[in-house]
């Protein structure tokens, strides 16, 4: 068994980012369909198999025309060619009607618009059996309002390289290079899970002292908008030895062992915190961070006997606490991982004073708005409706007790926590 560390937020980041770059680092691949592709991370460079647009087409509704046949001399006017139909080539002295996106017809280099033809009309069906004839005058250049083939991008050209992650418009393209499915690097795969005998899934009756199991909603969600698949397993059991039973199949259960195995509870001083007690002797290193919320933390490499060893990360059990450290230690290095934005620092004016305690970096909740932030709650870390209220953190270091109002401080946008 470890003894306990004693580290400061900076350190605890390096030691996390350093034993989870490494649970990260080789997630695999998976080819999906471009329905659940929002967000993913391309695993290779996304090769063009045709060019887009994949024929010269018409930009305009109008006429299609030889640049060389402009002029005053009525053209004689042949079959309409719509969006989706073949072209027949055009012969000279003539012009075609010709629908935007429809494909040029061979011999035309030119579209007219409807707006500049005389007449300014399209012919009817009984006109052009009767012979119809239009004037184009001679203002275009060669080549107007035609799109040629290529011209968005050439086949063989990488449209998306290796790394994007792909939101609507990466996905619109290779949607509209006819491509239905997409390598992507696999999410990682988490296994969740709370411990506390007092804990009772939502939606169950409490029985006195019970309370709900706030953490494995607010984990598996926040795991999931940071771009992991979740496995949860609910509360485990607060003795030592049905929660190694637990722990065990749990771990057992799955068909690859998880890279990342997350617990919230179970890891400070008291009579029963069986996380700590039990996982202490099998790798998990236990102890505090100067930080509030989320000074109590553990982490390290679980071997426990009959399972493959796994990363493991455990949190402290108050909500606000699980959620600060997973904020400030896991997503950044997912974030990482997973190609997805990190949080961003604003410049904001505090509304009010705040205290904070020597020797720790506090992070404190609130709202930023219109360039100010107001703190909501205290700093206890039960205080969820504070913190669901919230879109901002600010940190504040362990060397200052006292911020004035009007005071400018960075904070850390975390809207609503996805
Ligand atoms: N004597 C000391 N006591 C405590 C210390 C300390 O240093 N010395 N540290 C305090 C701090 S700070 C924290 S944070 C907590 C961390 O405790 P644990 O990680 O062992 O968590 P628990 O004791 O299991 O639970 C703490 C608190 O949170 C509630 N909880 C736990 N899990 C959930 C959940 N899934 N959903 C909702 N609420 C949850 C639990 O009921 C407790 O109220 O220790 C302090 N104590
Ligand atoms: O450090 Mo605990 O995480 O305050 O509540």
């Amino acid at each position: 068994m470890e003894a306990p560390f004693r580290r400061s937020v900076p350190e605890h980041r390096e030691a996390i980012e350093e034993m989870l770059g490494v649970a990260l680092r080789d997630l695999g691949v998976e080819t999906i369909d471009l329905d659940g592709a929002l967000r993913r991370r391309l695993a290779q460079d996304l090769v063009a198999p045709r060019a887009l647009p994949p024929w010269d087409n018409s930009q305009m509704d109008g006429y299609a025309v030889h640049a060389d046949d402009l002029g005053v001399i009525p053209l004689s006017v042949v079959e309409t060619i719509a969006a989706g139909q073949a072209a027949h080539a055009l012969e000279r002295g003539t012009a075609a009607p010709i629908m935007t996106g429809a494909p040029m017809p061979a011999g035309a280099n030119t579209v007219i618009p409807i707006e500049a033809a005389v007449p300014d009309r399209f012919p009817l069906e009984s006109e052009l059996a009767q012979g119809f004839t239009v004037v184009l005058g001679t203002g275009a250049a060669e080549g107007s309002y035609v799109r040629t083939r290529g011209s968005d991008i050439d086949e063989g050209a990488v449209a998306l390289e290796a790394g994007t992650v792909m939101g609507p418009t990466a996905l619109g393209i290779v949607a509209g290079l006819g491509i239905a499915q997409v390598q992507v690097i696999a999410k990682p795969r988490v296994l969740l899970l709370s411990t506390g005998d007092e804990l009772v899934a939502p939606g169950t009756e409490l029985a006195p002292g019970q309370i709900h199991d706030a953490n494995t909603t607010l984990l598996r969600t926040a795991l999931r908008a940071a771009g992991c698949q979740v496995d949860t397993v609910g509360v485990l059991d607060d003795s030592p030895a049905t929660f190694t039973t637990s722990m065990r199949e749990a771990l057992n259960a799955a068909e690859h062992p998880y890279p990342l195995v997350i617990s919230s509870g179970g890891i400070s001083k008291g009579a029963f915190d069986v996380v700590k007690e039990v996982l202490a002797n099998y790798g998990v290193a236990f102890g505090s961070v100067a930080m509030q919320p989320g000074g109590p933390q553990g982490a390290g490499m679980l071997s426990l006997p009959g399972c493959d060893p796994v990363t493991f990360m455990a949190l402290p059990g108050n909500p606000v606490s699980a959620f600060v450290s997973f904020e400030m230690f896991i997503r950044p290095v997912l974030a990482t991982a997973l190609g997805l934005p990190a949080r961003t620092v604003a410049i904001a004016t505090l509304t009010e004073d705040m205290e904070s305690m020597p020797g720790k970096m506090q992070v404190r909740r609130g709202t930023f708005t219109d360039g100010a932030f107001t703190p909501m709650g205290g700093a206890s870390s039960h205080l969820l409706a504070a913190l669901a209220a919230s879109n901002a953190f600010i940190l504040i270091d362990e060397n200052t007790t006292h911020l004035d109002s009007g005071t400018r401080v960075n904070v850390l946008i975390i809207g609503d926590g996805a």
